[in-house]
């Protein structure tokens, strides 16, 4: 057997040429993605990562360690992508992206009769083919795989704020913001036909549609359930045609399963509206974007996210928000979600971002692009 101590030395010897080869590939990563945001390609190139991974296990002699070399070149390639969403665009080199607009697939949660297919139908025209999901997720998932050109997901509503899951998913899985879309939503609460509101002892909504209601729930005493997706809460209160249970969804809802509006307008807030965000895989800047949305995080430190907000107020650059979100891999930690007007066209834009850069921890830039 041989000494634990000679065996960490050892290991301490393989780490010292592992990080000065470490150190080499991250530099290399670095220059590929200066040329990939130079030639519009995507930062995730899945053949080639097929190849790494072939090329290199094949290498390896003992064969109980493929799937272990495949899993290291996996977390290597993945830290060299996270690494290289962290590069701002240069100014010089940045060309304007035409939107997509011809043959394309857009991925919403939900089924007809939701609110992002709303905001869908809203944003995109006509001749997009829509793809719809159970879970917010899976349509980061299927844009993953390629299914689909683009995603749409709630992000945040006025009267309940942010839609947490939403802001984390963008961030983890390294996509793009290249549109943003605002909704006026009116909440009505449904029953089946001839039900009436004092009938009425149970609803089925999303969380949020219930969260936006929840002082008209509290006033009629009706017990919320949640659901995936306030139209397929709709659907499901259709099918138990219970005059008792009602559903919270939009009047296109009710049109589509059969409902009768029992209540109209029963949100909290009359204006209430909701942002939901287009995303796609690749940085996507129109000649009018102007808003930037950053996501960072800081050094545990006195003054550290001033001195990020001092640069955004030197520059004289308007925020339009801020949000912050637990790091779920290190407790107490938080991520910060800002909005800046501006475009990524501007040399002095630039400039601001690399100074807060500097003072963060990681920085990203998730997208350049016009409010609507
Ligand atoms: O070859 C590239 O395009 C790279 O960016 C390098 C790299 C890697 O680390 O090997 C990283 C990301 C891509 O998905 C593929 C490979």
């Amino acid at each position: 057997m041989k000494d634990l101590k000679q065996c960490r030395q050892e290991i301490d010897e393989i780490d010292e040429q592992m990080m000065a080869l470490f150190e080499r590939r991250m530099k290399v990563a670095k220059d590929v993605v200066t040329y990939k945001m130079a030639h519009h390609m995507e930062i995730f190139q899945s053949e080639r990562e097929a190849q790494v991974i072939q090329n290199n296990v094949s290498r390896i002699q003992s064969e109980d360690l493929h799937s272990y070399a495949k899993l290291f070149l996996t977390s290597m390639m993945n830290i060299s992508k996270s690494y290289q969403t962290t590069f701002l665009p240069h100014p010089q080199t940045l060309t304007y992206a035409l939107p997509k607009v011809n043959n394309i697939t857009v991925g919403f949660q939900g089924v007809p009769g939701s609110f992002s297919q709303k905001a869908l139908d809203t944003y995109f025209d006509k001749q997009t083919q829509r793809q719809q999901y159970t879970h917010f997720k899976d349509v980061f998932e299927a844009l993953k795989r390629d299914e689909i050109d683009y995603g749409i997901v709630p992000l945040e509503n006025s009267s309940t704020g942010a839609i947490n899951d939403n802001y984390d998913a963008i961030r983890d899985y390294g996509f793009y913001i290249v549109g943003e879309q605002s909704l006026s939503v009116s909440q009505h609460l449904l029953g089946i036909k001839g039900a009436k509101l004092e009938d009425i002892q149970e609803v089925y909504s999303h969380p949020q549609g219930l969260l936006q209601t929840s002082l008209f729930l509290e006033k009629h005493h009706i017990q919320p359930h949640e659901y995936e997706n306030t139209a397929m809460a709709a659907k499901y209160v259709s099918t138990l045609q219970n005059p008792h249970i009602g559903a919270i969804a939009s009047s296109q809802a009710a049109q589509l399963y059969d409902l009768d509006i029992l209540q109209d307008n029963i949100q909290n807030i009359q204006n209430n509206a909701t942002r939901f965000i287009i995303f796609g895989k690749q940085l996507e800047v129109v000649e009018d974007a102007s808003c930037i949305s950053i996501v960072f995080t800081l050094p545990h430190q006195v003054g550290a996210l001033y001195q990020v907000m001092k640069i955004i107020y030197d520059y004289a650059i308007n925020m339009l928000r801020i949000e912050s979100r637990p790091l779920l891999e290190t407790p107490w930690e938080y991520y910060f979600y800002v909005d800046l007007e501006g475009s990524l066209k501007d040399v002095a834009m630039i400039q601001a971002l690399e100074d807060m850069k500097a003072h963060t921890k990681t920085m990203r830039v998730l997208g350049n692009y016009v409010k609507k």
